[in-house]
């Protein structure tokens, strides 16, 4: 069988790696850095992202991306606003036909372009799909029990991915709603920044139980409007990130958001890690109101970062909103 090609030998890149790996796949991971792919090529452990874990034999690092032109599937695990320039450089060595699994979540700032667009334009003889869903890093890498989507723009090739990238403990249901996955994988971390910031206000629980089921009516209202399915977003991808990454410290979304809370200097507080929602929340924001959809918490998410609104008075004004029908 053919390899798995990984492109970016980050947190994630590495922990899909290494699962595949353990699971009999044979991986072709590629990290842009000479420096950093022969560390993990000869130390077989990612110290920065996963100590601890072991890169098993099947796993074969490099920065030549020529091993990726030998690969029958390509997952791109590089940060969302890092896409578009990845794949221009190495998209052209992928074999035609090839799919390319997206596995970052956001949307492009500037173009407002989703994952799957920006693999159609970089890479038009490749077929886009998505991986997403609950599923932190350290623990798909621990080989915890984690279940996310697979989504393809047929159930047939999606269902045959999912089946090729599945193991016993990394569980993959599949669909042909990819907008529906994508929303829910660049939504939720807008709204986990949210939900941070309350956490680090100390707001309470019933706030916060209240901020996350608002935030899902959100996320549900703009992925409708957009055309997803509703059982995407209440599925694995939608729901079931959005309970991880908002309720979680581990996640890096929420734990800016409770930085931020606390009165810490947002470029501080993301300067080491990636926190996608940063670059998304405008974008967001921005295709929401173009649609005529009310996002009010990715409004106030957005509008704290540009520093156009206190989060003192962001709360006030998500409080003060006109009461209304549940929806
Ligand atoms: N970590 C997690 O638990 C999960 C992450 N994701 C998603 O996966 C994506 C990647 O996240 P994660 O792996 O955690 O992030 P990391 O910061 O750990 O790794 C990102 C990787 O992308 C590379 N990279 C960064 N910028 C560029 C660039 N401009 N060109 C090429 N390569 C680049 C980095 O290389 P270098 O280090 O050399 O800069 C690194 O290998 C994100 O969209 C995230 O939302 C999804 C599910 C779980
Ligand atoms: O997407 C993730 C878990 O599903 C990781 O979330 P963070 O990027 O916020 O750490």
């Amino acid at each position: 069988m053919a390899s798995i090609g990984i492109i970016g030998a980050g947190a994630w890149g590495t922990a899909l790696a290494v699962t595949l790996a353990r699971n009999g796949q044979s991986v072709s991971l590629w990290s842009r850095f000479e420096g950093w792919a022969d560390r993990l090529q000869v130390e077989r452990e990612n110290k920065r992202s996963l100590p601890g874990v072991t890169l098993p034999a099947g796993i074969t690092v490099s920065a030549v991306p020529d091993a990726l032109g030998r690969c029958d599937l390509v997952l791109a695990v590089v940060p969302a606003q890092a896409l578009r320039e990845t794949l221009l450089a190495v998209g052209p060595l992928i074999r035609a036909g090839t799919p390319i699994v997206v596995c970052a979540k956001g949307i492009e700032r500037g173009t407002g372009a989703s994952m799957r667009d920006v693999v159609r334009s970089c890479c038009p003889e490749c077929p886009p799909a998505a991986l997403s869903g609950p599923s932190f890093a350290a623990d798909v890498a621990k080989g915890l029990p984690t279940a996310v989507t697979l989504a393809a723009e047929t159930l047939d090739g999606a269902g045959r991915m999912a089946r090729r990238l599945a193991t016993p403990t990394f569980r993959l249901y599949h669909t042909d709603d990819l907008l529906g996955v994508e929303i829910g994988g660049a939504a939720k971390n807008v709204l986990a920044i949210a939900c941070g910031i309350a956490q680090g206000r100390a707001l309470g629980a019933s706030a916060s139980a209240a901020l996350m089921a608002r935030a899902f009516s959100e996320l549900l209202r703009f992925g409708r409007a957009s055309g997803a399915r509703a059982e995407t977003l209440m599925g694995l991808s939608g729901l079931g990130d959005l309970v991880l990454t908002c309720g979680s410290p581990q996640s890096r979304n929420f734990a800016f958001g409770v930085a931020l809370g606390q009165g810490l200097d947002a470029s501080a507080a993301s300067r080491d890690k990636l926190v996608e929602g940063i670059a998304t929340a405008p974008v967001l924001h921005a295709a929401a109101r173009k649609i005529g959809v009310e996002m009010p918490i990715v409004e106030s998410v957005d509008a704290i970062l540009a520093k156009r609104l206190t989060i003192a008075d962001a709360i006030e004004a998500l409080l003060t909103r006109p009461p209304r029908a549940e929806d």
